[in-house]
């Protein structure tokens, strides 16, 4: 296998390769751009047009997506998968993965969309450089960009896997993308309703990409993720790769459930209490009246949403950050 497609191993032992760019025997090109930043070019004569960003590792302590895109890498570079897409892989947050933790001072997956400008430290230059990765990679013009911005998280969940797809003033919701989310084994997709500051935020919004927080199930170890089933996901990956896709039928989205936000629980003050047992899965149903949180100024966040749940509720977040998000099941009338 090329040396590049280790670019895991390098970035675990924080290392540079001693050659930047490798040639695979099909004529393959990858490039180490950066720490944990690796780009894939298919010959010119395979290209089919799609540029392709994988993220994981943005929070360093989900490890079932990294050793999902280090599968993936090897493939490449052993020449067992032959690509027809350019692919950007990004291992996002090289200090925290290397400590095994969420974040090192800041969560990197709120410092983007500008963000990272107001504040200062390794995460948020690491932000910056995620931006620039991103924009330089999505900077070609005429190809179709595809962004999986890939997590696990932090508690159990009633719907294991899902998707958040970002929101843009004026732009619809892409059925054929909800299609092929179905297709590699999400089963619910939460449709955002407002500008948010995280990574599949900024490449949708800023980009011009299709673009998704992908959420794949508990966040363990490395080495312990065999609870973590991406076989679906992996296999559609690969297709997408190779340009091995089969057709979509985008009609019926084949019961993937769809979800809207109803609101975004902030914590405002170490006041902040959040009334929900310590194990309470993503997606759990709250009763309409139940006093969800309460903080500073006798502020209450009281459930009034028929349908309601819950999920990423964590009121360790830092103050002014979200430390839930309540959903309420939609429609796909408004997708396009
Ligand atoms: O389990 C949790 O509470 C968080 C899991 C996680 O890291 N989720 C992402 C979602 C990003 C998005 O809103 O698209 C995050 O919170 O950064
Ligand atoms: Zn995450």
């Amino acid at each position: 296998m090329l040396a590049l497609g280790k670019l895991l191993e390098l970035t675990l032992a924080g290392r540079e390769p001693a050659e930047k760019t490798q040639l695979t025997v099909e004529g393959v090109r990858m490039r180490w751009l950066s720490e944990g930043a690796l780009e894939v070019r298919p010959p010119q004569a395979r290209d089919n047009g799609l540029d392709l960003l994988l993220s994981a590792g943005i929070h360093g302590n989900e490890t079932a997506p990294i050793e999902l895109l280090d599968r993936l890498l090897h493939d490449i570079a052993r020449g067992d998968l032959k690509p027809r897409a350019r692919i950007l892989f990004l291992f996002g947050n090289p200090e925290a993965i290397r400590k095994g933790e969420r974040f090192v001072e800041q969560d990197v997956n709120r410092l983007f969309n500008g963000r990272h400008e107001q504040s200062s430290g390794s995460e948020a230059l690491r932000a910056c450089e995620l931006e620039r990765l991103a924009a330089s990679f999505f900077s070609l013009p005429d190809r179709q960009r595809l962004h999986y911005d890939l997590h696990t998280a932090i508690r159990g969940s009633k719907i294991e896997q899902f998707a958040l797809y970002p929101w843009k003033e004026g732009r619809q919701h892409s059925r054929l993308e909800l299609a092929r989310l179905r297709a590699a084994g999400m089963e619910a997709v939460l449709l955002q309703n407002k500008p948010s500051i995280v990574f599949s935020s900024y490449t949708y919004d800023k980009l011009g990409a299709e673009a998704f927080t992908l959420e794949l199930g508990k966040a363990r170890p490395f080495g312990q993720n065999d609870g973590v089933n991406v076989s679906l996901l992996e296999t559609r990956l690969k297709q997408i790769i190779e340009g091995t896709e089969p057709e979509m039928a985008e009609e019926g989205l084949d019961g993937l459930q769809l979800f809207s936000v109803a609101r975004e629980i902030i914590k405002h003050s170490d006041a902040f209490r959040l009334n929900l047992p310590q194990d309470i899965e993503n997606f759990s149903e709250l009763e309409l009246g139940y006093v969800l949180a309460e903080d500073l100024a006798n502020t209450r966040w009281i459930i009034e949403e028929e349908g309601a749940r819950i999920i990423f509720p964590n009121p360790k977040v830092k103050n002014g950050l979200r430390a839930g998000i309540l959903i309420v099941p939609t429609g796909d009338e408004n997708l396009a």
